[in-house]
């Protein structure tokens, strides 16, 4: 039998393709990417990782084993510690720190997003929960891994690459897929599962067009 992981990978897989030919990603791999564009992001993720790392935290509140409780309250500590470093780096990239990254407001997309991953690691059952996060993991490991085939010309993009590309951040996907691949759900839950996936790997592809889009609020 198929692991749960495969049958994930199918409900998300025609989004994932979409990710992989839209313009931001195809301009971090040849370089053309306006840092306008990168910059956007970088200061959108300044937004969302902190409320990630409190989802996280709330999937640790709900699990139900130690293991889990350990696994994700470790990883929320470490998507910290991801905000205070390769996006504090990243930021000092365009001369900004995060209090300045804290001027622009979080927008729509980002408010959206963290919101309702938010709402579904502290509101859903641990599955529902556990299909809001991966496809979060799993999208950036796989992306990072195709991307890191071509690399970029440009220096800073090679290094956000790298970082999703690279061993450590494969290493933190895999091990919230292996906690996937574990889990005993009835079909009801599997359902609600898959739903939450599909939702956030548009809200992935949703992330990045918004900065190729500086989105920002069309009013106030
Ligand atoms: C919009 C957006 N989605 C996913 C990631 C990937 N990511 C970076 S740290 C982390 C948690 C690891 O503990 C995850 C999933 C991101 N950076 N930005």
């Amino acid at each position: 039998m198929s692991r749960f992981r495969e049958e994930l990978w199918q409900v998300v897989a025609g989004v994932y393709d979409q990710i992989l030919v839209h313009p931001f990603l195809t301009g971090l791999t040849d370089g053309s990417l306006p840092r306008e564009a990168f910059r956007h992001y970088v200061v959108q993720e300044a937004h969302f990782l902190p409320d990630y790392a409190r989802a996280q935290a709330a999937v640790a509140a709900r699990a139900p084993d130690a293991a889990s409780v350990r696994r994700f309250s470790a990883q929320a500590a470490r998507t910290v510690e991801v905000e205070h470093g390769l996006v504090a780096e990243l930021l000092a990239a365009f001369g900004l720190d995060e209090a300045d990254a804290r001027k622009t407001p979080a927008g729509p997309t980002t408010v959206g997003y963290s919101s309702y991953l938010v709402r579904s690691c502290a509101l859903g059952a641990f599955p529902e929960a556990l299909g809001a996060l991966v496809p979060c993991y799993w999208i950036y490991a796989r992306v990072g891994e195709r991307l890191l085939e071509r690399s970029s010309p440009d220096p800073l993009y090679a290094w956000w690459i790298e970082t999703y590309g690279g061993a450590d951040y494969q290493e933190t996907s895999a091990e919230v897929l292996d906690l996937l691949d574990g889990l005993a759900i009835s079909p009801d839950e599997r359902e609600r599962l898959l739903e939450r996936a599909v939702m956030t790997a548009r809200y992935e592809w949703l992330f990045w067009d918004a900065a190729w889009r500086r989105e920002g609020w069309p009013c106030g």
